[in-house]
């Protein structure tokens, strides 16, 4: 089962070619956001599921989505071949065990998402949700569009640390990372691992190769320096 100890994700793929130059660069997992309730899908499902067939073994794929019935998420995961779902929507205790029962073999991230000052409230379903997940992410809710995901924004890091520390499974970070604060973040946070969209894109909205490599560097090197920490 995975522990998820310095993960570096990063999501949005576009296509093959960007899915094989982000594995080269060192990313371990890659996010494919489909049934999305706000943005719209990089790629279809059909296309997804193609590309994550090529991908290495040193490479996870992760499907990201909105979804909240297990049935549909289960589906959905087979046809893609992922082991991995990470849910951003607000899935139910009871789908979320249905999921469990249904699907042993999947491993679940649930997303915590930061809205300001509702830190009280994600420590209460994280305590309350642990024992159904394997991760937590934490991510930034954009008030302008209501997208839980994919804002390009950071959340309060201090609310986030306050999880990383609390809860009893790890937690992933996300929200407005990029190249120039994932060291920084890594650093306040203690994160078990690191995702990031829109941060590693270029003005034309693909991945900037330069922007990856410079993203897995940094958040490599921050996982190196937590360790030397008390
Ligand atoms: O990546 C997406 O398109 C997405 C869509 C809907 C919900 C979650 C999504 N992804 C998560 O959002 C983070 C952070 O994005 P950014 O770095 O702030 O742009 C991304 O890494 C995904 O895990």
């Amino acid at each position: 089962m995975q522990d998820f100890k310095n993960m570096i994700q990063i999501a949005g793929v576009r296509d093959a070619a960007e899915a094989l130059m982000m594995g080269d660069a060192g990313v371990t997992h890659l996010g494919f956001p489909l049934r999305l309730a706000v943005h719209r899908e990089d790629l279809s499902e059909r296309e997804a599921a193609a590309v994550i067939a090529l991908l290495k073994p040193s490479v996870e794929p992760v499907l990201i989505t909105y979804l909240q019935k297990a049935d549909s998420i289960v589906r959905l995961c087979r046809i893609l071949g992922v082991r991995i779902v990470q849910l951003h929507g607000n899935i139910s205790i009871t789908e979320l065990l249905r999921l469990r029962q249904n699907a042993p073999e999947l491993a679940v991230i649930k997303s915590l998402i930061v809205r300001g000052n509702n830190q009280k409230e994600l420590i209460a379903t994280a305590s309350c949700d642990a024992r159904l997940v394997d991760a937590f992410i934490t991510d930034t809710w954009d008030q302008q569009t209501g997208a839980c995901g994919a804002t390009g924004k950071v959340h309060d890091w201090k609310i986030s640390r306050l999880l990383a520390d609390c809860s009893p499974k790890p937690l992933i970070l996300a929200g407005g990372l990029g190249p120039e604060n994932v060291r920084q973040a890594i650093l306040e946070v203690r994160p078990a691992g690191v995702d990031s969209h829109t941060g590693v894109e270029g003005p034309d909205g693909r991945k900037d190769e330069g922007r990856v490599r410079a993203f897995v560097a940094e958040a490599r090197a921050a996982f190196r320096e937590l360790k030397r920490l008390p």
